[in-house]
């Protein structure tokens, strides 16, 4: 089975002051997150969608999912977890508690705050999943990166025709993506910033889909402006 994981567990703290975590804020007269929710309705491999969002906005993000998606038998909203990696762990209990948690069970996990991912990227990270266990849409890095140990000096400027900015979808074999994360450390688990990694520190290949430069994630107040052009775009 193919499950979709949207991640809106989320505070949104750099987003500012705003009343309400940013998946929730309105761009192109929608939430974000219902943008989002609807990229992945549309595809029918899914067997669910499982929505994740702190607990005290649940019954509001079941609302949004009333008024605006008519089959909310496709979609279920639960809590998220502490963390990122907590609340695809809370995606992955809820697989195991409903349905069935095997070898064959993979999920595609996105950032509820990426609205315009594509049709394409969700499709391709299905295959890639199916084929290999894991993969991680990214794109090539634009910006010459640089590394510092210090924040003050640099350490290394890498190869930067080797070098990719990560996006999501993430996509993983369920199970063994739970079994990796419960056998990290919690110094392993607390540098996590994404789900990939999971996979990399215990040395299993992760394969790269390719992202598009419009699949953003929006963070700070500037990208809601340029998410308000974008969707003005796709009109
Ligand atoms: N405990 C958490 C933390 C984050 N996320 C989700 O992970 C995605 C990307 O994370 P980020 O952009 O960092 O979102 P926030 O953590 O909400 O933002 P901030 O770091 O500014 O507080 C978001 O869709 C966010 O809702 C989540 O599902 N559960
Ligand atoms: O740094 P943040 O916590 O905003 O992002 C966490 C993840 O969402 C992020 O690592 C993936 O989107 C891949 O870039």
């Amino acid at each position: 089975m193919i499950f979709g994981v949207i991640l809106a567990g989320g505070i949104g703290s750099r987003m500012g002051n705003v009343e309400k975590p940013k998946q929730f804020l309105t761009v192109g007269e929608k939430p974000i997150i219902i943008h989002t929710i609807e990229k992945f309705y549309v595809n029918d491999s899914f067997e669910k969608l499982i929505v994740l969002c702190p607990a005290q906005w649940v019954s509001h993000t079941k609302n949004l999912v009333k008024k605006y998606l008519k089959d909310e038998d496709r979609i279920v909203v639960i809590e998220g977890g502490s963390t990122r990696n907590e609340t695809i762990m809370n995606s992955i209990r809820y697989i195991e508690e409903n349905y069935t948690l095997d070898d064959d069970t993979i999920i595609v996990t996105h950032d509820s705050v990426r609205p315009f991912v594509t049709y394409r990227i969700i499709e391709d990270n299905i295959r890639y999943a199916l084929e290999y266990g894991a993969c991680d849409t990214v794109i090539p890095a634009t910006d010459t990166i640089v590394e510092s140990d210090d924040s003050n000096i640099i350490a290394s400027v890498p190869d930067r025709s080797k070098m990719y900015q990560g996006q999501t979808p993430q996509s993983f074999k369920a199970k063994k993506l739970k079994d990796m994360y419960n056998a990290l450390t919690e110094e392993e688990k607390e540098i996590l910033t994404d789900a990939a990694k999971i996979f990399v520190i215990k040395g299993e290949p992760v394969y790269l889909v390719e992202g598009e430069v419009f699949n953003i994630k929006i963070t700070y107040p500037y990208d809601l402006r340029v998410a308000e052009t974008l969707i003005e775009g796709d009109k």
